[in-house]
């Protein structure tokens, strides 16, 4: 039995729809055994129901539940950066290649390892992530996360056109090789299988039926993809799928629009789409650095709140700017200030869309997102560095509030202190 004592912050309503979402503990107590939660308050208080617990001393700094990042892509760690390009050149010249690398296994492992431990550095504790088109690659990346109990939702990403020709699979090939993936990873421990075709300018109607047929065969999987990221590579899906009315067609037409889906971007989407995505109670990844860093556009958070359209942030590591939530917080805060009836987002909301909202559109919202007890014991303390501004604001400002606005402000000064696992120490190193 644990006990860290500190600053504890977190959102266990939605600020989008209730006042008061934010619960903060100044000097708090989280007590925890056996991976769960059991106790949250004043430290004063749950160490009175634990007084034999041994306590963490965490006070400077700050306690977050750990963050959800439902958007990423493991292969593109070392593209990040890339400027200069918007997405089907940024794809051809510099992504794809690489990834095309993927299917030499060794080097597969070394990134699968640094990928997760790139993700434990920045305080993710959960991740919704695109695998490699290679199986091999794949297994890696389960097995990276399985060896430091990191909570990943993850698929072989299929293509068979469009792409680069070493990255191209076959409807039967795809079938029998995710086949093989859900058997040998889905439900084991905390990983959980993906259906991925990478979009549907890549997916011919064939592969499609392919993640159709694997989602019936087993329900509980997941589903990710990419939709109407980029004003081009809307007009060429339109093209190549003659018969849809819009993007999201593509994809509802076999099947794959649901409760466990979730579509990355959604910059420029149609009335009709948000009808239907929220018709469906399927999600958005919002990766606002991304979509900044490869001038794909401004993302339409009113609309999506006003269809009642569910999404959580991602980072979407190599387009977007780094592993950070912290720093997607800022930059869904910053676009939103530009985007045209943009929303006015709070510190609150900014928590909100880093942890719990991510957790529910992953359907772990009972599981991990927020500090209640119950839930597992994912949780991140996170320091101001040395002598940097963050710190000047931890030592002078009184507000919670407006100390997790300057942590989101500066969160490059912030470093990931420790994080907790399922209650257990991760390592960082
Ligand atoms: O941001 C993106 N990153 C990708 O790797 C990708 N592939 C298709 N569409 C994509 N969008
Ligand atoms: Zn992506």
């Amino acid at each position: 039995m644990v006990i860290l004592r500190g600053l504890i912050v977190h959102t266990p309503k939605n600020p989008f729809r209730e006042a008061g979402a934010l619960q903060a503990f100044s000097d708090g107590g989280l007590a925890f055994r056996e991976g769960r939660i059991l106790a949250l308050g004043s430290f004063a208080e749950v160490r009175a129901q634990f007084p034999n617990a041994s306590v963490q001393d965490c006070r400077e700094g700050i306690l977050l539940p750990g963050l959800v990042d439902t958007h990423v892509h493991y292969p593109q760690t070392r593209v990040i950066g890339a400027m200069g390009y918007s997405l089907l050149d940024w794809l051809q010249k510099r992504t794809l290649p690489l990834e095309a690398q993927l299917s030499d296994n060794k080097l597969a492992r070394e990134l699968a390892r640094e990928f997760v431990k790139l993700l434990l550095r920045n305080g993710t504790t959960t991740a919704l992530v695109f695998g490699s088109h290679f199986q091999g690659a794949t297994a890696n990346l389960f097995g990276a996360a399985e060896d430091v109990g990191l909570r990943i939702i993850a698929g072989q990403v299929c293509s068979d056109r469009l792409l680069l020709p070493a990255l191209h699979t076959t409807p039967e090939r795809s079938y029998a090789e995710q086949k093989m993936l859900i058997q040998r990873f889905h439900g084991r421990g905390k990983l959980r299988y993906a259906v991925t075709p990478r979009f549907s300018l890549s997916a011919s109607e064939g592969l499609l039926e392919v993640c159709q047929t694997l989602l019936q065969e087993h329900p509980d999987l997941h589903f990710t993809t990419h939709l109407n990221e980029n004003l081009e590579e809307i007009r060429t899906v339109a093209g190549l799928f003659p018969w849809s009315e819009h993007y999201l067609q593509t994809y509802d037409r076999f099947g794959l629009v649901g409760e466990r889906s979730v579509f990355a971007h959604n910059v420029h989407p149609t009335e009709a789409e948000l009808l239907r995505l929220a018709e469906t109670r399927a999600a958005v990844a919002h990766c606002p650095s991304s979509n900044a860093f490869i001038g794909s556009g401004l993302f339409p958070m009113r609309r999506h709140l006003l269809h009642g359209v569910r999404f959580g942030l991602g980072s979407d590591v190599g387009g977007g700017t780094g592993f950070s939530l912290l720093k997607e917080g800022l930059m869904a805060y910053l676009t939103q200030r530009h985007a045209p009836d943009g929303v006015n987002l709070t510190p609150a909301h900014l928590l909100y869309l880093a942890t719990q909202a991510g957790a529910e559109i992953l359907g772990l919202g009972e599981e991990v997102g927020s500090l209640v007890p119950g839930k597992a014991a994912d949780v991140v303390w996170i320091k101001p560095e040395p002598g940097s501004t963050l710190e000047v604001h931890f030592r002078h400002l009184d507000s919670v509030e407006d100390l997790l606005g300057s942590l989101f402000t500066l969160h490059g000064e912030a470093k990931v202190q420790k994080v907790w696992l399922d209650g257990r120490e991760a390592p960082l190193d």
